[in-house]
């Protein structure tokens, strides 16, 4: 098989002393990749994509909007992941704090947090400039906020209770109201920011511009709360909505629309795992004409980059059989 991606000409390693071994793809027009040499060995210093890839020049973006670049990371071992994700999430925030003064990060629920554990350690947990950080939710159960299912108690437990960030920059749903209330609140809270500044507006598209999403991927291809085959991930107006009949538990959530995912500076999309193996495949695979996207192929962002952040297993069914 051949995967195609949004991808440039170039193959190269991550470079920096903090980085793992791995590979990456620097995108900016249509590539077709080759067959995907075997990821079993152990060596982490191998390209994860073939030196042999071919550019095929003039195609269009199969998955990609006009500005949007993809990479593609592929990690032997979680524990390197995490690494690279600290330090990627740092620079940006750097970047941000510079440029805006603020840096606005939108989480998921799920394994993403255990992922951005390494932030909440030397150097990053010094060296960060938490006081620059907003928090936001691309989706949350509509749960009190200390329930087992919260997002937020997630993010609360394995992350946020271990760096400095204010606490009035963390931006929880009103757990008192019902799922279409909180979704109205939340939407309404963003509105409140875009308007004071601190989240960027995207002109194009007139949705908020969040600096960083960091998502998760579940095995059925859903991201945030956009679930396959139902009608929420055609929401094209609200920017936040809600859900009463999720496939996953607990039913009742809200969450961004893809208007607001697409229109982020940056995406991080972290997957690991075989259970994922058939999403991902399908997600970079040449079938841009395919009617029944994934929701995760349908996270096109319209002037950013995303990156996927993945393990060997979650590649595994990329490779040439
Ligand atoms: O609240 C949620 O359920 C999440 O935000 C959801 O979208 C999650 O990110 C994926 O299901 C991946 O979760 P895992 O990484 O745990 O598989």
């Amino acid at each position: 098989m051949s995967i195609s991606v949004s991808a440039a000409a170039v193959l190269q390693p991550l470079t920096g002393r903090a980085s793992p071994p791995a590979y990456r793809v620097t995108a900016n027009r249509r590539l077709r990749i080759g067959p995907i040499p075997s990821l079993s060995s152990s060596s982490a210093s191998k390209p994860i994509l073939p030196a042999a890839a071919m550019a095929t020049d003039g195609a269009a973006p199969a998955a990609s909007g006009a500005g949007s670049k993809q990479k593609l990371l592929v990690f032997d071992a979680e524990e390197d992941l995490a690494v690279s994700l600290a330090k990627y999430t740092a620079e940006l925030s750097e970047k941000f704090a510079a440029e805006r003064g603020a840096f606005t990060v939108v989480l998921s629920g799920g394994s993403l947090i255990k992922a951005l554990r390494k932030l909440t350690e030397p150097p990053y947990l010094d060296s960060v400039d938490w006081s620059k950080w907003h928090v936001f939710w691309v989706d949350e159960r509509v749960v009190p906020k200390d329930h087992e299912d919260s997002n937020y108690k997630l993010a609360l437990d394995g992350f946020l209770s271990k760096v400095p960030i204010p606490t009035g920059q963390v931006y929880a749903i009103n757990d008192a109201l019902s799922a279409e209330g909180a979704a109205d609140d939340y939407e309404t809270c963003l509105r409140r920011l875009v308007k004071n500044g601190v989240i960027a507006m995207l002109a194009a598209t007139g949705f908020p511009r969040f600096d960083l999403q960091l998502l998760g991927m579940g095995p059925d291809g859903h991201i945030a709360s956009l679930f396959p085959g139902h009608p929420l991930v055609n929401e094209n107006q609200k920017w936040v909505t809600y859900i009463k009949d999720s496939p996953k538990p607990p039913p009742e959530r809200i969450t961004f629309t893809f208007p607001v995912i697409n229109s982020s500076a940056y995406i991080a999309m972290v997957v690991t795992g075989a259970g994922k193996a058939g999403a991902v495949q399908k997600a970079l695979s040449d079938k841009e004409t395919s009617s029944d996207k994934l929701p995760v192929e349908m996270a096109v962002l319209q002037d950013g980059e995303f990156t996927w952040f993945t393990d060997k297993e979650a590649v595994s069914l990329l490779q040439n059989k």
